[in-house]
């Protein structure tokens, strides 16, 4: 079975404005209300691509019912916490302003109320996926993703981390199956601007050393690099196309590796499956659907 982990899910509130002026009163010429946070892309995402997968995580109040309703009437299993306090947070991403969003903390969450999802976890074993993805409510000790790594440790599970900073680092001496920073995060952790694909192959590979198994790193309209387990390293640029929405690109990506590498257990395949899906989201305004996906996979193979 696949479960993603979404400490701090989001209704994304995706809105286009334009001639965007600071300071003074800004109108929307289009906006989108949809479920958010790392984990829930990467199980809608994989549910277009027609694999099951159940979202976990925790959610609160009026915003947290309504992602779970959006969740249900798309088709994404989801068995989440509910936190009694606050709401789960409303992210607002300014789609004409590339780039530009601004994220929710999100409510604080106990921890018994952890436990109970520790707890959920224990029924993990042999050949199960876990997804530990975005950023944590800042009320949390940024060990978590490494507390889950341990208790799950020896039991057979494969386990991806797309988080930055600490909560990433801590979790490497685990040995994640994959970590996928950007090279925006790569370049923060070691404290160095990357701008090409050239650059951030030797810090991709210096998280390998410290104990990542294949580390992706995406560069958005740059491509990607994947440095595999078995040594390969793998180098594409981004697939040409029209920008409309690339909230999510990150996540698909994540997601669409692993259903190639599920599929195929090939590392190439799995990059150009993570390229398409990331791409592929890029050039919608929804998250993609498996025949944009197998579109532009066509296009990134064949431009080898
Ligand atoms: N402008 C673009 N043109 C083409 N492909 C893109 C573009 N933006 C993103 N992508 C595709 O999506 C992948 C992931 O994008 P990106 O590096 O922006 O992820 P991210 O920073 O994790 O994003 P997010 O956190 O919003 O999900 C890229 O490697 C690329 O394949
Ligand atoms: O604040 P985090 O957890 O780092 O990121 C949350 C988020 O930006 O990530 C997704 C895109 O990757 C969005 O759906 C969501 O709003």
């Amino acid at each position: 079975m696949i479960y993603t982990v979404t400490f701090n899910p989001s209704l994304d509130y995706i809105v286009a404005v334009d001639d965007f002026q600071l300071g003074l009163t800004n109108r929307t010429s289009s906006e989108l209300i949809l479920p958010g946070g790392k984990g829930i892309n990467v199980s809608t995402l994989l549910m277009n691509l027609g694999i099951e997968s159940t979202a976990l995580g925790f959610m609160a109040g009026f915003t947290g019912d309504e992602i779970v309703r959006e969740l249900q009437e798309m088709g994404v299993k989801s068995d989440f916490i509910r936190i009694d306090e606050g709401i789960s947070r409303i992210n607002l991403k300014l789609k004409s302003i590339d780039g530009t969003e601004i994220n929710g903390s999100g409510p604080a969450i106990s921890a018994d109320k952890v436990e109970q999802l520790m707890v959920q976890l224990d029924a993990l074993g042999e050949g199960d996926v876990l997804f530990l993805a975005g950023s944590i409510p800042s009320s949390m000790p940024d060990d978590m993703y490494r507390r889950i790594m341990a208790r799950l440790e020896g039991k057979g599970v494969m386990i991806v981390v797309d988080a930055t900073k600490d909560l990433l680092l801590n979790v490497l001496e685990y040995h994640p199956f994959l970590i996928k920073p950007n090279n925006h995060e790569l370049g923060d952790i070691f404290g160095v601007e990357l701008k090409t694909r050239e650059e951030v192959v030797p810090y991709g590979k210096k998280l390998q050393e410290m104990g990542a198994r294949n580390v992706l790193i995406s560069m958005a309209g740059e491509g990607a690099v994947l440095i595999a387990e078995d040594r390969q390293v793998f180098d594409k640029p981004a697939p040409k196309g029209h920008l409309v929405n690339a909230v999510g690109a990150g996540d698909s990506m994540v997601a669409g590796f692993m259903a190639g590498w599920m599929d195929k257990q090939d590392y190439e395949h799995a990059f150009c499956m993570g390229i398409a899906s990331g791409s592929a989201s890029a050039f919608s305004e929804y998250l993609a659907t498996k025949s944009e996906i197998e579109a532009i996979y066509k296009q990134v193979r064949v431009e080898d």
